[in-house]
């Protein structure tokens, strides 16, 4: 499904993650608040969303690939982040709008690993939503080692329902 155009990476405006609201921001894989945290960056590229991510020494599997685990949550959270973009789009707005991006949670995860991915090089993971409901988006990722397809996922990612949305309790629960 064609995504407008938006400021892509090259142009390095906001990521989607950095526009989460600051109670959504805390995800081990892309939360900016999260110290221990991956950290991962999503940006519109066109009609797609791309992120890079160098694993490091200890995202290994055996040594010189990447443990499978993480691919997954490269393609998990860079999918959230293609979904909530994509939700934000049809309800009319750009990013670097003053709204938070909406946030969406992992419905289903499902990833196929194509083949060995090596340790020591970028990543980069790009998204495109192949479908979109009212609450719901469903998302193809695939990851790159260079130009070398290594794994591909499907993601369906649903707004995220009120058991997950912070309030004063969620706000107990935040890391101190
Ligand atoms: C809050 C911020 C957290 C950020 C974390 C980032 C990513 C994460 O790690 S999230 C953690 C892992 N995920 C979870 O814990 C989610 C747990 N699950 C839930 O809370 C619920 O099952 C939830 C919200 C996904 C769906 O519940 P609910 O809204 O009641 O479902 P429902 O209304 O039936 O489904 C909505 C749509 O999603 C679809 N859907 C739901 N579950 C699935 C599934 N497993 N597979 C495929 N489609 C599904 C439904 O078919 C429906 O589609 P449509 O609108 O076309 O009919």
């Amino acid at each position: 499904m064609p995504m407008e155009p938006d400021a892509g990476p090259a142009h390095r405006g906001p990521a989607v993650q950095d526009r989460y609201p600051d109670d959504f921001a805390w995800c081990y894989g892309c939360g900016r608040h999260n110290p221990a945290g991956l950290h991962l960056k999503t940006y519109p590229d066109g009609d797609e969303t791309v992120t890079v991510f160098e694993p490091r020494p200890e995202h290994m599997a055996v040594p010189g690939f990447v443990y499978g685990g993480l691919i997954a949550s490269l393609i998990d959270c860079h999918s959230m982040a293609t979904a909530s973009l994509a939700l934000y789009r049809r309800d009319g707005h750009r990013l670097g709008d003053p709204e938070p991006v909406p946030r969406c949670v992992t419905a289903s995860l499902k990833v196929d690993y194509l083949r060995p991915t090596p340790l020591g090089v970028p990543l980069t993971v790009r998204g495109r939503v192949v479908e979109l409901g009212q609450r719901k988006a469903v998302v193809e990722s695939e990851l790159y080692a260079g130009e070398t397809l290594c794994a591909r996922g499907q993601v369906v990612a649903v707004l995220a329902p009120p058991a997950m949305t912070p309030g004063p309790a969620g706000a107990e629960r935040r890391p101190g």
